[in-house]
This record gives C-alpha cells, sequence and structure tokens, in this order.
C-alpha cells in the first residue's frame, strides 16, 4: 500500500509537474506549491510527513537564504516534520549548511529519479518513527496527569511509611533505584509515584517487561534497530531507551536479563548512548532508570547470572517492598479502599465487610499480596448476593486460613520451603495449582524447588 503524504514547495512549474507525475505513484499523497508564502498554513491543514523545499524562490537571487529562511519557519512550528532540500546543481555548499540548520537530506536537479524517491522514503520513515515517539510521549502524560494520589493506599504502618519517606525524597534526584519485592507487592505503583514526584514527570515513564521477549526482538526492543538489520527490520526504529529520552525508564524484571544483553545495558547506561541494532551510530539519551524483580539480585551475582557491575550501576537507591503479611496492620485499610473502588465499579453502595471477614483477611497469609487482596475483594464485591461481605464470601479457600505456625528459629528462606512443600501436599502436586495458590509465577515456582531440591 502507498503511504505518506510529501509536500514539494518549487516556483519552477515544470519542476513541480514531473515531481507530480513521479511522486503520485509511489506515495499516498502529493501536494504542490509554487510559492512558499503560504507554506505554513498548508502543513497545517495537509499535515505532510515530508517537505521537499527549494532553496530559492525569487528569479536572479541564488544565495539560498530563503530556503533556510523557511527551514527555519518549520523547525520553529513543526519541529518533528523532516525537510529534503531539492538544489540546483552547484550549490552542494548551501545544501550541507541546510543539513546544519535541521535539514533531513538533499538532492540535486536534474535529479535521478530512483535516489529521490529512497531519500523521500527514509525522510518519511523519520517523520514515522517521529510521531510515534511523540504519540507515546502524549500518551504518558495524559496517564500520568491522570493518575492521582487517590489510586494509590499505602497504609500506616511504620514499614510503609518509611519506605515512602526514601521513595519520595529520591525522586526528586535522578538516582538509579532499584526495586525488590515479592510479587504484587506494588513495585511498578512505587516506580510510578518515584516519576510523577520527580523533575521528569512531564516527560515519559516507558516500561519494558523483561521477561516478556527474548532475543533479537528483545534486543530491538529496548535498542532500537536500523532497516535491513534482521529479516523484519523493514525501516528505522527507535528503541524504548530511546523513547523514554528525558523521561523514566522502568526495567520490569531486570533478573530474568541474560548475560550478554546485560553487558549491552550496562555499556549504555555507563556511556549514555544507545546503538541500535545493526548501526554503529551511538545515539545519546538522558534517562533516570528505575529497576524493579522479584529475584534476590545478590544471590545472582554469587550463582554467576548476574554482573555486580551492573548492579552497582542501578541499585544506587534500593527500596524493599515488605510483603502485605509483614504489615498486617494495614490490611484493613488496603480492603476497605478496594471495597469502595469496587462498589463504585459495578455500583453497589453501601456494601460492607462483615467483623469477621475483616478478621479472617488480616489472618490470611497473602502470597500474592496486594494484587491477591484487590483480586479477593473485587470478587467478593462482584458475587456477594448481601450488603454485608461475610468471611465466606472472600473464597480464600481452607487451606490458606491455617493459624499461622510457631516460627521459632525459622530463617525467611526456611519459611518459604514450608509454604511451598504444604501447598504441594494440599494441591496433591499440581504444580499449576500450587503456583496459582501461592500467588507466583510457574518459572519462579520451578525455580523455587530447584533451590531447595524439591
Ligand atoms: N499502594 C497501593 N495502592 C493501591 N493499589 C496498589 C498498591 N500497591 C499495589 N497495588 C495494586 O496491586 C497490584 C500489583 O501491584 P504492582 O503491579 O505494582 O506489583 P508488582 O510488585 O510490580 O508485581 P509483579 O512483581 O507481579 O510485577 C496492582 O493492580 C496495583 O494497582
Amino acid at each position: 500500500m502507498k503511504k505518506g503524504h510529501i509536500l514539494v514547495v518549487d516556483d519552477n512549474k515544470n519542476v513541480l509537474s514531473a515531481l507530480k507525475i513521479l511522486l503520485q505513484s509511489r506515495f499516498g499523497g502529493v501536494t504542490l506549491l509554487s510559492s512558499p508564502n503560504t507554506l505554513l498554513s498548508t502543513i497545517r491543514e495537509k499535515s505532510p510527513d515530508v517537505v521537499l523545499l527549494d532553496m530559492n524562490f525569487s528569479a536572479g537571487i541564488n544565495t539560498g537564504n530563503e530556503g533556510l529562511f523557511w527551514l527555519g519557519e518549520i523547525r520553529k512550528y513543526f519541529p518533528d516534520l523532516p525537510v529534503v532540500f531539492i538544489t540546483a546543481y552547484g550549490e552542494v555548499d548551501l545544501a550541507v549548511r541546510a543539513l546544519k540548520e535541521g535539514a533531513v537530506d538533499f538532492v540535486v536537479k536534474p535529479w535521478d529519479n530512483a535516489k529521490l524517491v529512497a531519500t523521500l522514503q527514509s525522510a518519511m520513515e523519520l517523520s514515522l518513527s517521529r510521531k510515534e515517539v511523540t504519540r507515546l510521549k502524549e500518551k504518558q502524560q495524559v496517564l500520568t496527569h491522570t493518575v492521582s494520589n487517590t489510586d494509590e493506599f499505602w497504609g500506616r504502618s511504620e514499614s510503609i511509611k518509611n519506605l515512602l519517606k526514601i521513595a519520595d525524597k529520591v525522586a526528586m534526584t535522578d538516582a538509579n533505584v532499584l526495586i525488590t519485592g515479592e510479587n504484587g507487592t506494588g513495585k511498578e505503583v512505587i516506580a510510578r509515584r518515584i516519576h510523577r514526584l520527580s523533575l521528569r514527570a512531564s516527560e515519559p515513564m516507558v516500561t519494558v517487561d523483561m521477561g516478556a521477549l527474548t532475543g533479537t526482538l528483545f534486543e530491538s526492543e529496548l535498542f532500537g534497530h536500523i532497516k535491513g538489520a534482521f529479516t523484519d527490520a523493514r525501516s528505522d526504529r527507535a528503541g524504548k531507551i530511546e523513547a523514554a529520552d528525558k523521561g523514566t525508564l522502568f526495567l520490569d524484571e531486570i533478573g530474568n536479563l541474560d548475560l550478554p544483553l546485560q553487558a549491552k545495558l550496562l555499556t549504555a547506561i555507563q556511556s549514555r548512548e544507545v546503538v541500535r541494532v545493526g548501526s554503529n551510530r551511538p545515539v545519546p539519551v538522558d534517562i533516570r532508570l528505575i529497576c524493579a524483580t522479584n529475584k534476590n539480585l545478590f544471590q545472582a551475582v554469587r550463582d554467576g547470572q548476574f554482573r555486580e557491575d551492573l548492579l552497582y550501576r542501578i541499585n544506587t537507591i534500593h527500596i524493599e517492598m515488605p510483603a502485605l503479611r509483614e504489615r498486617r496492620e494495614d490490611i484493613p485499610g488496603l480492603a476497605l479502599y478496594f471495597l469502595q473502588r469496587f462498589a463504585d465499579k459495578y455500583n453497589k453502595q453501601g456494601v460492607r465487610f462483615s467483623e469477621e471477614a475483616l478478621v479472617r483477611m488480616q489472618e490470611y497469609n497473602w502470597p500474592g499480596n496486594i494484587r491477591e487482596l484487590q483480586h479477593t475483594v473485587e470478587k467478593a464485591v462482584i458475587l456477594s448476593e448481601s450488603i454485608t461481605i461475610g468471611p465466606g464470601d472472600l473464597y480464600l479457600g481452607p487451606g490458606r486460613q491455617e493459624p499461622i505456625p510457631d516460627l521459632g528459629d525459622m530463617t525467611l528462606e526456611d519459611m518459604e520451603r514450608v509454604m511451598i512443600e504444604n501447598a504441594i501436599k494440599r494441591n496433591n502436586s499440581n504444580m499449576s495449582a500450587v503456583a496459582k495458590e501461592l500467588g507466583i509465577s510457574r518459572p519462579t515456582l520451578y525455580s523455587k524447588l530447584k533451590k531447595f531440591g524439591l
């Protein structure tokens, strides 16, 4: 399919008609202008992807100043719109000046058709990727402004108060932050809060889930690629690191990154530059890095699975999210917060918890943490037939409400092991059910089984 819209500005009628014939068979649309006087209003009206601009318009004057003037105007009002100059033979010095002032390329008259089309096509790809970045930034701004403080509820426990104090203080700096903690403890929520309170809040926070992609695709997702770098690379594309320029890059599940990519990421962080796949041209980037993981990266370093120098780079400030069972005093507040939210969403105003339901929630261990509490409350609001949600409406399952055993001298690891062993027994070794009950993914469960030799 033909795509892209080219605006051609040249005072020579013959040039215009020749270009029209050539370009309309290759691009989605062509607009011709014989004088630049209405250039800005035409751009506003037609939204072209590329402007092909002559350097001289007044008869007898060939200083190129007119072209440069109009280039300046376009850059002022439409900074993302690529401009390609068309110059007379012998004006190459002038064209070089135009490149310095922001034109993306130039072609010399009389032009070679194939070369001209190729030049416009790559300018158009540039235009599309600039538009994509702008779109992402705008979208992010909308998100940043619609997520207000009321979308967070933290609680009053000492551990949470201390954590928020550190997070809010570090937000204003550009320090890299590592957030660790079990699944569902709010690592992403705290990352968003740090971004929102930072000086970069009007720029995007770009999230990359390091567990979702592998190999070249992943590398290109992070670093971008140039056309032809691999089979599916049909055009130049900026990666997520470039898209986060001037904003925050949130790398979720950083513990899943393999060693070769850890080395590339480290180089990018140290040099503050990225090199797109297939290119050797570094592009400068200005990012604030926030990483999250549920893995113990210090252990991963000892096991040779994570680079120590990278860990040292990403954890200038380390925030450890407490598990919900370690701050039980916050459970009722969080439950009521979610109750209010879902009562509004499902139009069940007036719905409330019975005393027993609140006690049961406070005693329960919440292996899936806040995410599990949120789902439990949502399900209860949807399914409960009375205005009062009782313990039975929480569907926490009999196995999950066992009294907390006397922990004696047990370490955190011992407890984890016992929890896994009990869950395996309860679920007759059905590993999907075990993972679900514990609120962790199957790969996480298997790596824990391996670790404990179960
Ligand atoms: N302080 C909070 N206030 C309100 N909701 C929260 C809070 N913390 C977490 N949540 C909710 O709990 C869910 C899990 O939070 P989040 O995704 O931030 O956890 P996570 O630790 O990043 O999880 P994972 O490790 O599984 O990616 C989300 O739906 C989030 O909205």
